[in-house]
């Protein structure tokens, strides 16, 4: 049955009488990266600070618990070849040693408090801490940073959340045995990246995705590659499906779909994350809060209350750890800098998504850059034609670039292929320093290598 309230705490009414009253600097809710970080920072410089976080297996934050980490040391270790339960060990040690660094990274700091407890806030400007039902601190702080992330959002699915066999990708990244049989509800960043990982490790996947088309924001011709490559490798999709349905069996669960019955042993619902506000008690403040459940911000990620700000996946942008580190920078510049670092100039966001090749994307693909007017030119290179594939043993790929001919300037990049995810932070520094595609052309890599493709990539 899926638990999403959020790993271990409970949410309840305040019934204390008079909690103990603390006094910060700073006061972050969330051991997230902008606020982990942010608080390293306000200490060095003296400041008391305050960090409240609800889940002591949430120290660190999400990433290096519950999501970037330990999905990518399982990518990795299914690549290696490691059983299941060989690589849910490594990712239990590699999750177990950044948790207990990270708590140490804060907690031996002379100047900072984790709080273990829920925030909420009582006011603008003041915020009671729960723990086990109890009102364990209210806290003032002269500036407050909301860092409470996200969490999966459960379809309204009848049978769904009560079924035995329904997971979060939380859940999923601690079964303790493979299921033979996984049924995935979504086609995004978090299914397909399950779906590639679960295969390899020998399990059968089903992609149940409600739109015609998976990666539809990418490239075409990437993502169809993409698409068969992994229905190759052994995934099975099934588009424009919506789920009806999920009835449990003695042993298995029955999914109920436009398309049909799929009988599983697994069924991981991955159809989105929203920001996590439900608890935070802005209702009892002049914080404003968005459709989503965002905390709204200005580029200076300040809310609608003077000296509270919010970062992170809880102001409802693009959900990526280093958007959160680049939300530290923000508020550094913010609070001891010039202000002049905000939201609006962090140049282009590159992602990747970590199938196996990994596809990696920055900037605007050929369809995006011709309805916009540029003129363009983009050329594609295939993997199989660079030589390093040979080494590797995998020509599965096709790396694309789109450059502006006026201002010789590259418009966007996709790269599926092994590497993109490193790949893809070079094309990031040229496109931000406007280095000219000519230059790459042009520049001399080493060699054998994924990166000294880009020679002939921007050969235009
Ligand atoms: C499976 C998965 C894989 C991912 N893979 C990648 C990836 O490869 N690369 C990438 O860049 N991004 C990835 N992401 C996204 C990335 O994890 C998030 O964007 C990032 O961790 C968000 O960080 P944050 O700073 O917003 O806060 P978080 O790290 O989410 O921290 C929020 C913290 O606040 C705590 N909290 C919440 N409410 C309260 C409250 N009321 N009181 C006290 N504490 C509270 C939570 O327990 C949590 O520890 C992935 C996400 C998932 C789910
Ligand atoms: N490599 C990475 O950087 C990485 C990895 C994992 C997650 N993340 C972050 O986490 C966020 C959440 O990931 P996610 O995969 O849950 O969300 P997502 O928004 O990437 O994808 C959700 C998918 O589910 C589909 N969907 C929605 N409702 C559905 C339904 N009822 N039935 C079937 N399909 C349905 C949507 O059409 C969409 O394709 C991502 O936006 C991303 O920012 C990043």
């Amino acid at each position: 049955m899926i638990n999403n309230s959020a790993d271990t705490a409970q949410y309840v009414d305040s019934k204390t009488p008079t909690p103990p009253v603390k006094n910060y600097d700073i006061l972050i809710i969330g051991f997230g990266k902008a606020g982990k970080t942010f608080a390293k920072t306000a200490s060095a410089q003296g400041l008391k600070v305050g960090v409240v976080e609800m889940s002591p297996a949430m120290y660190g934050g999400t990433c290096i618990n519950i999501a970037c980490i330990p999905s990518k040391t399982l990518v990795k270790a299914s690549n290696e070849g490691l059983s299941f339960d060989e690589a849910m060990n490594r990712k239990h040690n590699v999750v177990s040693a950044l948790n207990n660094k990270n708590y140490h990274m804060l907690a031996d700091d002379d100047n900072i408090d984790i709080i273990d407890g829920v925030a909420r806030f009582i006011s603008d400007k003041s915020v009671e801490v729960l723990h086990d039902d109890q009102v364990i601190a209210t806290i003032i702080a002269d500036r407050i940073i909301i860092n409470t992330g996200a969490e999966p959002i459960i379809p309204d699915i009848p049978g769904l959340a009560s079924s035995r066999f329904a997971y979060t990708s939380t859940e999923a990244l601690d079964l303790d045995h493979l299921p033979e049989r996984i049924v995935i509800i979504g086609g995004g960043y978090i299914a397909l990246e399950f779906a590639s990982m679960l295969n390899t490790f020998g399990a059968h996947v089903t992609v149940l995705e409600k739109s015609d088309a998976i990666m539809r924001r990418e490239d075409e011709d990437i993502a169809h590659l993409a698409y068969e490559d992994l229905k190759n490798a052994g995934i099975e999709f099934h588009l424009h499906t919506n789920t009806l349905g999920v009835e449990d069996l003695d042993s298995s669960a029955l999914v109920h779909t436009s398309e049909g019955d799929f009988e599983a042993d697994a069924i991981l619902v991955a159809v989105g994350r929203r920001p996590r506000t439900q608890y935070l008690g802005l209702e009892n403040t002049h914080i404003s809060v968005g459709s989503r459940g965002e905390v709204i911000v200005n580029e200076r990620l300040e809310t609608s209350v003077p000296d509270v700000y919010a970062a992170g996946d809880v102001t409802g942008g693009m959900q990526f750890t280093y958007i959160s580190l680049d939300d530290f920078r923000v508020l550094r510049s913010q609070i001891f800098g010039d202000g002049s670092r905000t939201t609006l100039n962090r140049g282009a966001i590159p992602y990747s998504v970590f199938i196996t090749p990994t596809l990696s994307r920055i900037g605007l693909t050929r369809k995006e850059a011709q309805s916009r007017g540029f003129n363009i030119a983009s050329k594609s290179l295939p993997v199989s034609s660079i030589p390093r594939h040979k080494i590797n043993n995998d020509p599965r790929g096709l790396f694309t670039v789109v450059i502006d001919r006026d201002s010789q300037e590259i418009l966007g990049a996709s790269l599926y292929g092994d590497k993109s995810e490193e790949l893809i932070n070079y094309i990031k520094m040229a496109m931000d320093n406007h280095i000219p595609y000519t230059y790459i052309r042009d520049a001399i890599f080493t060699h054998p290598t994924m990166s000294e493709s880009f020679n002939d990539l921007m050969n235009i």
